[in-house]
């Protein structure tokens, strides 16, 4: 079974569990999170407004909110803490950083580490989109900056997007700009927003999109397919 195949707000509050055993080897998601420490400096401020029952996660990790290890570990922390509290029906996701969302992965995590830190680094970025996609809670990302690779995949993730204009705004999945081939999943998460053919383009070109560009592109046209249960 693929990543592609998860299906949004089932009846459980977690995707099905045996895609922790195919795609992420030993279960789960909690085990695999508590193994993890994150870093003494939150990289991630969470503002839970009680009166709305909405959360905000700010990314602050300078200097461009890369996706690290200690980040991912972070963020599935408070997103979990966030799921379990009954009074938080939505999370913001956006950036206390001027100009940048997130510049995706990190890529020193992927230089240069031992296969076993690079298969926790991974598992890292899989339980993230796993959380993300999965969550009960209504999640929108307020892209206040660049957005690109990984940056993209975690907006895209979100039920909701909304984009600062900005010229000098971009956001797609530009691996092959990098010589790389974005996975699968990233791959179908962007399908599942955007249709095949623009995905199709975009992803042969690694294409970064302004905010205007994406819009015409129903980038953000995608609606709540779930409400907290
Ligand atoms: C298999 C899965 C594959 C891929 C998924 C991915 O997500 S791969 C990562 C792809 N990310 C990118 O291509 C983004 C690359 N970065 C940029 O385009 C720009 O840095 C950005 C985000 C537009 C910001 O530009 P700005 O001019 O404001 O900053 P600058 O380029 O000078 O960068 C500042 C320092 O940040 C470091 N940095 C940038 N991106 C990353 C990153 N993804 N991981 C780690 N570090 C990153 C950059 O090297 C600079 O460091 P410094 O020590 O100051 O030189």
């Amino acid at each position: 079974m693929g990543f592609g195949t998860v299906s949004r707000g089932g009846s459980s509050r977690w995707p099905d569990q045996r895609l922790c055993t195919v795609e992420m080897g030993p279960p789960c998601h909690t085990s695999c999170l508590s193994r993890r420490k994150s870093s003494s400096s939150p990289k991630i401020k969470v503002d839970l407004d009680s009166s709305t029952g909405i959360a905000v996660m700010k990314f602050q990790s300078p200097p461009v909110n890369s996706l690290s290890l200690d980040f991912l570990t972070e963020f599935c922390i408070s997103l979990e803490k966030l799921e379990m509290d009954r009074s938080c029906r939505g999370v913001v996701v956006t950036s206390a950083l001027p100009k940048i969302f997130s510049a995706g992965l990190d890529i020193m995590e992927m230089y240069g580490k031992s296969p076993e830190r690079c298969g926790e680094f991974w598992k890292a970025v899989q339980e993230m989109w796993l959380k993300l996609y999965g969550s009960n809670m209504v999640t929108i990302a307020a892209i206040n900056g660049s957005s690109p690779a990984g940056g993209c995949l975690m907006a895209l993730t979100c039920d909701y997007r909304i984009m600062a204009e900005n010229p000098r705004y971009g956001i797609g999945l530009n691996e092959t700009q990098l010589g790389i081939v974005a996975p699968f999943w990233f791959k179908d998460t962007m399908v599942n927003t955007v249709g095949h053919r623009t995905t199709e383009l975009a992803l042969e070109l690694g294409l970064l999109y302004s905010a205007p560009d994406a819009l015409r592109l129903a980038w953000w046209t995608s609606w709540c397919r779930r409400t907290r249960c």
